[in-house]
């Protein structure tokens, strides 16, 4: 289905969402995808402010009298100006789970419990040298602190999906190191563009000089991208700036 359109029908997990993201009037909530509303609601009722960004047209203007303090966004959550939130709480559409997630751990929160595809879920939260380990839980893995709160079955949705899903929490990662989140997401990105070759493969392409790249820890470099740790990445980041006055 183009927009992700299943809606969630149980309200059990619903509940279960909602208690997670621990919620009180000093909260201004994110909601990508609020759909029919079955999750605003109940966001509105303990939460100070919900911005809901909803794409479809109808869907959007039927929710605008859900409560006073309810924002609706009608546009495209991968492009809109984002308003100003501290937690993010969705059910997401899952056709853009990975850009809006990359889209949204870049910048700054407190909380956020978000639904996903079960199998994406578990992406997120890969172990370096794991078989699912890749751009995603490493770049994941650098933003934040993720748990995998409960699986949740195809069936509690309408229409029912092909697939089953996962509560998950993130949490932002405070003593993560101190470099250039665009730095960190663009190296990601092309060390996983090459994830057979060795990290210095990668380097090279993200432009670092043969010069700086024989300076580099060579254990690391000679590793390939999927047995690298997000601290690792960014080790190599900060040592690189540290070594040519490139940035
Ligand atoms: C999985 S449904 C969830 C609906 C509702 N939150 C629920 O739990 O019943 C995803 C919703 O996201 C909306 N959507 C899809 N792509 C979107 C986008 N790029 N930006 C904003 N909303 C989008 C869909 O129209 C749909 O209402």
């Amino acid at each position: 289905m183009r927009l992700g359109q299943h809606f969630l029908i149980d309200r059990s997990i619903v509940d279960s969402i909602v208690s997670h993201a621990d919620l009180g009037l000093e909260d201004w909530v994110l909601e990508i995808g609020p759909g029919e509303g079955i999750l605003t609601r109940e966001l509105a009722a303990r939460a100070g402010r919900v911005y809901a960004v909803e794409i479809d047209p109808d869907l959007a203007a039927s929710l605008c009298n859900t409560a006073p303090n309810v924002m609706v966004i009608h546009a495209d959550a991968l492009t809109v100006r984002l308003p100003q939130y501290n937690k993010i709480v969705s059910n997401l559409p899952y056709n853009i789970s990975s850009k809006i997630t990359y889209r949204l751990l870049s910048r700054p929160f407190d909380l956020a419990v978000l639904m996903f595809q079960k199998e994406f879920a578990q992406r997120l939260k890969a172990e370096p040298a794991s078989k699912i380990y890749g751009r995603l839980g490493m770049v994941a893995g650098f933003f934040s602190h993720i748990e995998i709160l409960q699986n949740v079955s195809r069936k509690a949705f309408r229409p029912v999906p092909d697939v089953d899903s996962a509560i998950v929490r993130l949490r932002p990662r405070t003593e993560r190191p101190q470099v250039d989140p665009r730095a960190f997401m663009r190296l990601a990105d092309i060390l996983f563009r090459n994830r057979r070759k060795k990290v210095k493969k990668g380097l090279a392409a993200y432009g670092v000089d043969k010069m700086t790249l024989a300076e580099l820890d060579q254990s690391l470099i000679n590793m390939r991208p999927e047995e690298l740790t997000p601290d690792q990445v960014a080790g190599l980041i900060l040592a690189i700036e540290k070594k040519s006055d490139w940035v």
